[in-house]
């Protein structure tokens, strides 16, 4: 369990984390999402006892990061991808690791094995393909056998063998009862693979909720319907009342909100109508996320400079940041 209160980080006159207070729980997937330059980033370092909270706690299974003893064997996180000795072969980057942290050696081929890495062991990384790096830094956070894992960007650049692995190992870490905490830009990966979602706009909290939720609470629900005689079949529609509202599409379908598909199937057959189709709509995790970071007046009044205020595309990378460096120096392994 990864629990924050109150947490915020200010950078001069700049609050980059405001006040977060949320709770990352055991045996599912969490994602976490947020614009550009939300403070997805500087919360994760602050998981990790890499940056200092300016106020509020962090607190890993009971337990502040630098009270950790054995702060591997607690919480392991991908980073950034490559974030290892270039002159270092797979293996002896990780024995490296669990020398310094106390983790005995066998677990090693144990993880490599588990990764896929288990023929390229002896090999150096920097002749790795991105995969490969994403392979080795996901071995490096399993290399303690922790029971939280955070992962940032995991899937960024990865083929789609890659990502469907990186995502069955997240579920199958989560059904193992583990806390699984992970940031993507790739919305329909996110709704994939994460089971709760904690969204950031502007440093502060916007949702900590069921990723069914989510996109219910955050997007338009509505029956589709089409047939050969519209205008009879919106007569009839409209003709229902109680809250219902029906919209013409420029294609002539009828988009109709406040009632169920079954229900609209009674009412045309009862009034002896064809119907072509019938097709409830549910919004995408994209469209859900876009309504809601949009939606944030927080996030408007203070993108000045920045543009209109909208979060950049889904899909768009993240922003580079030097804290796989700092990750790395704080293991003792500077680059
Ligand atoms: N060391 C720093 N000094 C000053 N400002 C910083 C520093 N680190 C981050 N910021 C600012 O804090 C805000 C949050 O940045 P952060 O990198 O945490 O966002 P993010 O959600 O991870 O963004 P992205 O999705 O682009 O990676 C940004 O406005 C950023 O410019």
């Amino acid at each position: 369990m990864i629990e924050l209160a109150g947490l915020t980080k200010r950078y001069g006159g700049k609050t980059a984390v405001d006040d977060l207070t949320f709770s990352v729980r055991p045996g599912i997937v969490t994602g976490f999402l947020g614009p550009n330059g939300a403070g997805k980033s500087t919360t994760m370092r602050m998981m990790l006892g890499l940056d200092h909270p300016t106020s509020g706690e962090v607190l890993i299974d009971g337990e502040r990061y630098d009270r950790l003893r054995d702060p591997l064997l607690a919480i392991g996180a991908l980073l950034e991808a490559k974030a290892v000795h270039p002159g270092r072969t797979a293996y002896n980057h990780l024995l490296c690791l669990a020398q310094s942290n106390g983790i005995a050696r066998e677990r090693i081929d144990v993880v490599l094995d588990l990764v896929g890495l288990g023929a390229v062991a002896r090999k150096r990384p920097k002749g790795f393909s991105l995969g490969m790096g994403q392979r080795l830094g996901i071995a490096s956070a399993l290399l303690g056998d922790p029971r939280i894992l955070m992962f940032d960007e995991p899937v960024n650049g990865l083929d789609p063998e890659g990502i469907h692995w990186i995502r069955n190992l997240m579920k199958r870490l989560a059904a193992d009862g583990r806390t699984v905490f992970v940031s993507s830009h790739l919305m329909s990966e996110m709704a994939l693979t994460a089971e709760h979602l904690v969204v950031i706009g502007q440093g502060r909290l916007l949702a900590d909720t069921s990723m069914a939720d989510f996109i219910r609470e955050n997007s338009r629900s509505f029956v589709r319907v089409r047939g050969p005689e519209p205008e009879r079949l919106r007569a009839v529609l409209e003709r229902t009342g109680g809250g219902v509202t029906v919209t013409e599409t420029a294609e002539g379908a009828l988009e109709v909100e406040g009632t169920e598909a079954a229900r609209i199937g009674e009412l045309v057959a009862g009034q002896g109508l064809v119907l072509h189709e019938l097709s409830p709509q549910q919004a995408s995790l994209e469209e859900a996320f876009m309504r809601l970071t949009h939606g944030s007046v927080e996030y408007e009044a203070h993108n000045g400079g920045e543009g209109p205020g909208a979060p950049d595309p889904p899909g768009a990378p993240p922003a580079a940041g030097g804290w796989g460096a700092q990750w790395d120096s704080r293991r003792g392994k500077g680059e």
